[in-house]
């Protein structure tokens, strides 16, 4: 494999979150136990010790239970977490599509936070104005693109989101569940877009519940329990594997 073909390469990496069991009723009492060091801590894993890299144009799919720390990896992949122990490297452009309105302020209306959006990703207010009319045109909000997003369903931020990141031409895109929220006929329009970005060289880190996406759409991909990577390989074998195991 060319070193140079690589996009994405995860090394070793270990998400340790402290979780607290006891009952704090507020802030108050939150910072007084601290102060006086009377707060306990145990360690909880959400990853540990997984390494596995991503080419250029490769779809790439995540697969486990939940609670199996895709959404973790995700995260450190997009450099929103850092990781307690490893290394992500990643090379380009990266479009995240993490949490359902992430990057979005609630009063503001779609047409601003396509601006707000842009400038998170480093877009300037020129280059977002000429893909403005794109995003508006793939997230069909035409009618709505005045309104505040706080008055937006999911399937709508979902739909302005990924009009968004995708508008923006990354040389990574993540997606994180966020296409299960929008209806058939949009998540086939995403479903078709992913794919022509894939075929453009754009890569595709993608998380999702429907085996039957991951398995129509990904080439390559990895399967998480309970923080660990215990498998990675060709989609079909991976999905073969995943339903004998968990089903
Ligand atoms: N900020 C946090 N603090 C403490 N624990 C966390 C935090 N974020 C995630 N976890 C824990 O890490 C584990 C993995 O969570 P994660 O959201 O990555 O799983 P997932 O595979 O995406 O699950 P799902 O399929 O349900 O979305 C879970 O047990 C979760 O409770």
């Amino acid at each position: 494999m060319e070193t140079s073909n690589i996009i994405i390469d995860v090394q070793h990496v270990s998400m340790c979150f402290n979780m607290t069991t006891e009952k704090i009723s507020g802030l108050k009492e939150f910072l007084i136990k601290r102060l006086k060091n009377q707060i306990s801590y145990t360690e909880f894993w959400a990853l540990s010790d997984v390494s596995f890299r991503v080419n250029r144009g490769e779809l790439f799919g995540v697969l486990g239970l939940n609670g199996a720390g895709k959404s973790t990896l995700l995260k450190t992949v997009a450099g929103v977490l850092k990781p307690t122990k490893g290394s992500v490297n990643i090379s380009g452009r990266m479009a995240p599509l993490i949490e359902l309105g992430a990057g979005f302020d609630a009063e503001l209306t779609a047409r601003e936070n396509i601006y707000l959006n842009g400038a998170i990703l480093g877009y300037s207010k020129k280059e977002m104005n000429a893909r403005f009319a794109e995003i508006v045109e793939f997230s069909e909000l035409q009618d709505f693109i005045d309104v505040p997003v706080k008055n937006y369903s999911s399937g709508m931020y979902a739909r302005l989101g990924f009009a968004i990141a995708t508008s923006t031409r990354p040389d990574i895109l993540i997606v994180d569940e966020i296409l299960s929220v929008g209806d058939f006929k949009f998540q086939q329009k995403c479903e078709a877009k992913i794919s022509q970005m894939v075929q453009e060289g754009t890569s595709v880190l993608l998380v999702s519940h429907s085996i039957e996406q991951i398995r129509s759409l990904c080439s390559r991909g990895i399967i998480l329990e309970k923080g660990q990577l215990i498998k990675e390989g060709n989609i079909e074998e991976l999905c073969d594997f995943y339903y004998s195991k968990y089903s």
